[in-house]
């Protein structure tokens, strides 16, 4: 049997359990984790069918699979802690923290590590994330096959190059932040017409399932499937106007400039 260490249980750990329950994934495996506050882990492990325990070292001596899902600027600290004492080649490590690279990986651990650098997605809590794994790892074959065992049956995984694996993460892993506000606009802008606003969501959220459903299906360019909106003389290209004036796709390029000057 696997055991499964989280290292940090929020948000994107518990997104990542919850994805695996709700498609029977990791089912035989023994999963506990570790966090900063032990009486608030207690009930999102309990609820969720995971071991809570006290420590990162306690989570770090069980596990054969390590999740890494703490915050980024935490690794080293927590880690130092018993860095020297592990014996690194016997845990399959996976980070989830974005901006931590191949390059840090094995600065931080001894030869012999087996890490991988993967930035996941909210969406994988129901089965329908993008994970972007960096394609310089240290791992084996049946390492990998381990990672797609757990990721493949929740997300999408995309491996890709490390010079890319930054951009590739922040479109994938903060674009949902980006998708939920355009949703809540569109929402509020119902809302100021009067629709109900429970109505507005379930409009703006299925509009957006079924656009990326869409694209996905067909391949399509996104700029095709606008002009298949936009009738000549009609009311959607009034709409892309306004937009324009107002630098919408501006916007979202400098949103992802503004992740990446900050890393
Ligand atoms: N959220 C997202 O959409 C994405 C997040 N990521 C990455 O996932 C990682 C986790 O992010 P996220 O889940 O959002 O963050 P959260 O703040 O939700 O979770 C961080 C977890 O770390 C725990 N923690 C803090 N200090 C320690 C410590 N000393 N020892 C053990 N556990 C500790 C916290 O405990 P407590 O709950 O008790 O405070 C918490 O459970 C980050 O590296 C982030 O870059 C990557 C892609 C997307
Ligand atoms: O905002 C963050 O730090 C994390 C990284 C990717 C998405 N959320």
């Amino acid at each position: 049997m696997t055991t499964v260490g989280f290292l940090g249980f929020g948000n994107m750990a518990t997104a990542i359990v919850d994805g695996w329950r709700s498609t029977h994934t990791a089912e035989d495996a023994r999963i506990l984790a570790c966090a900063a506050h032990f009486d608030a882990l207690q009930d999102k492990a309990q609820q969720r069918g995971v071991e809570a325990v006290r420590t990162a070292r306690d989570v770090v001596d069980a596990a054969d699979v390590l999740i890494v899902a703490v915050k980024p600027y935490q690794i080293e600290g927590i880690f130092s802690e018993f860095l020297a004492d592990v014996d690194w080649s016997t845990k399959l490590i996976i980070s989830l923290a974005a901006g931590k690279l191949n390059s840090f990986w094995n600065e931080l651990l001894p030869d012999g590590a087996r890490h991988i650098s993967t930035i996941p997605n909210t969406p994988i809590a129901i089965g329908q994330g993008v994970v972007v794994a960096e394609d310089a790892h240290t791992l084996t074959d049946a390492d990998l096959e381990t990672v797609r065992a757990l990721f493949e049956p929740i997300s999408t995984l995309e491996f890709v190059d490390s010079a890319h694996v930054s951009v590739a993460g922040t479109l994938a892993g903060c674009g949902p932040a980006y998708a939920a506000m355009f949703m809540e606009a569109l929402a509020d802008a119902g809302v100021k017409y009067g629709l109900q606003r429970a109505t507005a969501y379930r409009l703006a959220a299925g509009m957006i399932a079924g656009t990326g459903a869409l694209q996905l299906s067909t391949g399509l360019a996104p700029a095709v499937m606008k002009d298949a909106v936009c009738s000549p003389g009609g009311t959607t290209i009034q709409g892309v106007a306004a937009l324009e004036q107002t630098g919408f796709r501006g916007s979202v390029i400098s949103a992802i400039d503004a992740v990446e000057s900050s890393r």
